[in-house]
């Protein structure tokens, strides 16, 4: 029975040992063969949340809705309009930028679709160091995959989404920021802002505008001339006078993508600086706004000189970027391919001599405070007059404005059809009270030219020039954006509010400085104070040792003499001593 045994035992061990190099010499094979298959038959490429290619495809997948079968997701709320594309109930209106919420895929959830007849897939990788992923922000990969040997496929998904973005974008202007990962990472669209709007002095925005298109189109003539081809603009002024807005309509006017970066920005180096400006891709604008920012301003030398002689060491507060550092990446800016840099500043003075030459900045303009004609345009903008004359006779006209001069501002039940804002809710007489919709008009009434001009020359006679920013007088007109003779009646209260506001501020700011004055002084009193007292204590002590050295001194002498005694008495009693033995 034994042998019997032992030997069925040796049998199926046999038989387990030849099953199981066969499986495994079968999986082996499958691998070997799938990975022939997919290194020969698939194409993979990855698009970087940095590039803009990134935004090509992200785009196409949106609009695509490839996204929309997938079954995990993270939920954030919408803060712009960008979307994935992920049906949602939040969004459950057939027009996706209504939604509150946006799904965003989650990581590594590989996505089938067909393009062409190919099937591909693409998953969204998670970004090195992210601990979340609350979206596109966040940076990462998207990996796209085509079972296809066939590149021109690819070639035509990367073209085909292109061509949609650019067209999509076209209404649009993009501008792109740089994140805390340090790299062209945010993203942002705006309305276009048309030139027209700005409201700059006589041939300023025709100038520029000029001179940018001349520029990008004169590629050869650059070479031709030996001379690098690359232009830098700066603008500089006090706040709010238009500067970052003549740069938005500028961009949008010549087509060209924004890439605004600040120096002052935490962590931007020289070395990220360069990075940063050399993946600015063709065709845009490189923004650096506020470039005095990467500099310290005269007091903040001040400070940190006074600080370096006492030997304080001060907070950082500037940017880790040198001004060689930014030397240097200006000059490299240059580019067959259209890139123009622009730079704004409110402190032109604290710009280095080496920074403002020519070749560096070779147009500047200087944004002041509004003038007469920039105040009469600004009302204008705001009270645009009806579009068309009525037919009625030019005798007529005098009279008709100085009825409207007398007229009281119309209310909504007398503005002229076409002026009244329309009321969203049409049934908002039966809503309650509490919820009841405000058909305050939103468009001012639409008054003849003639009448328009006359307001826009009054206000503008009330407003004194050089005094008020284009951006303060806009806030003001906004509070009044429907009445236009409110408008004129009440600029001059507003103006005294803005004065007294102004001198407010200038007070708490003197009273500022003076505390900090204050201050200083009391720090460097007492500072002396203590050095006085230091001095005084050493005297004190200096004092104390030479009386202590003295007393020393005096006992040493002491005790030597009585030494000295002492010793003599005894040489004189042993003499005597010695003499009584004789
Ligand atoms: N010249 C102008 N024409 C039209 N709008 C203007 C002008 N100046 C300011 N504004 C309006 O004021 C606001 C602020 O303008 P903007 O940001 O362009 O000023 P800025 O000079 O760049 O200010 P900052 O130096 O603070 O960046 C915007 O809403 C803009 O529409």
């Amino acid at each position: 029975m034994e042998p019997v045994l032992a030997n069925s035992y040796l049998q199926s061990s046999l038989n387990f040992f030849f099953f199981g190099t066969v499986l495994e010499t079968g999986r082996r094979l499958w691998q070997f063969l799938m990975d022939k298959f997919t290194g020969g038959f698939v194409l993979t490429a990855i698009f970087d949340s940095a590039d803009p290619a990134y935004e090509w495809f992200f785009s196409y997948l949106n609009d695509e809705k490839i996204w929309s079968s997938t079954r995990e997701f993270r939920v954030t709320a919408r803060t712009t309009s960008r979307t994935w594309g992920v049906n949602s109930a939040a969004s459950n209106s057939n027009n996706d930028d209504e939604g509150y919420a946006e799904y965003t895929p989650s990581y590594d959830q590989p996505q089938l679709f067909k393009y062409q007849g190919t099937y591909c897939q693409v998953t969204r990788t998670k970004p090195e160091g992210a601990a979340h992923g609350l979206g596109h922000e966040d940076g990462g990969q998207l990996v796209l995959t085509l079972y296809t040997r066939n590149r021109s496929v690819l070639d035509n998904l990367i073209s085909h989404a292109r061509a949609q973005y650019l067209k999509k974008s076209k209404p649009r202007l993009v501008v792109h920021g740089t994140d805390h990962c340090g790299s062209w990472c945010q993203v942002t669209t705006k309305a276009r802002r048309p030139l027209d709007s700005l409201i700059l002095p006589t041939g300023v925005k025709e100038m520029m505008l000029n001179d940018a298109r001349d520029f990008l189109r004169s590629e050869q003539w650059y070479a031709d001339a030996g001379i690098q081809h690359k232009r830098g603009y700066l603008l500089y002024g006090p706040p709010g006078t238009g500067k970052s807005s003549t740069i938005h309509a500028l961009a949008g006017e010549l087509d060209l993508e924004i890439y605004a970066l600040s120096l002052a920005a935490n962590g931007m180096d020289d070395a990220g600086l360069s990075r940063l400006i050399g993946s600015t891709p063709a065709h845009s604008i490189i923004l650096i706004e506020d470039i005095d920012c990467a500099f310290p301003s005269r007091e903040e030398k001040k400070r940190q000189k006074e600080a370096k002689e006492k030997g304080i060491v001060l907070a950082e507060t500037q940017s880790r970027i040198t001004l060689s550092g930014l030397l240097n990446v200006i000059d490299g800016v240059s580019s067959e391919e259209g890139r123009l840099l622009f730079a704004t500043t409110n402190y032109v003075n604290r710009l280095d001599p080496a920074l403002l030459r020519a070749g560096r900045m070779d147009v500047k303009i200087h944004y002041k405070m509004s003038t007469q004609d920039q105040i009469v345009n600004l009302f204008k903008r705001f009270y645009p007059a009806q579009k068309e004359e009525a037919p009625a006779a030019s005798d007529k006209k005098s009279r008709r404005i100085s009825e409207l001069e007398l007229t009281p501002p119309p209310t909504p039940s007398t503005l002229p059809a076409d002026s009244t804002s329309t009321d969203p809710n049409p049934t908002s007489d039966t809503a309650s009270p509490k919820f009841a919709v405000d058909t305050t008009p939103i468009y001012p009434p639409r008054l003849p030219q003639a009448a328009v001009d006359q307001l826009a020359e009054r206000f503008a006679s009330l407003v004194p020039q050089n005094k008020f920013t284009v951006a303060e007088l806009q806030g003001y007109l906004l509070t009044v954006k429907t009445r236009p003779y409110e408008a004129v009646d009440g600029v001059v209260k507003w103006m005294e509010e803005v004065e007294e506001e102004r001198e407010r501020m200038r007070k708490e700011k003197e009273e500022e400085e003076k505390r900090e004055e204050e201050e200083e002084k009391k720090e460097k009193e007492e500072q002396e104070k203590a050095e006085k007292k230091d001095k005084v204590d050493e005297e004190k002590k200096d004092k104390v040792d030479e009386e202590k050295k003295e007393k020393v001194g005096e006992e040493k002498e002491k005790v030597d003499e009585e030494k000295k005694e002492k010793v003599d008495e005894e040489k004189k009693e042993k003499v005597d001593e010695e003499k009584k033995e004789d």
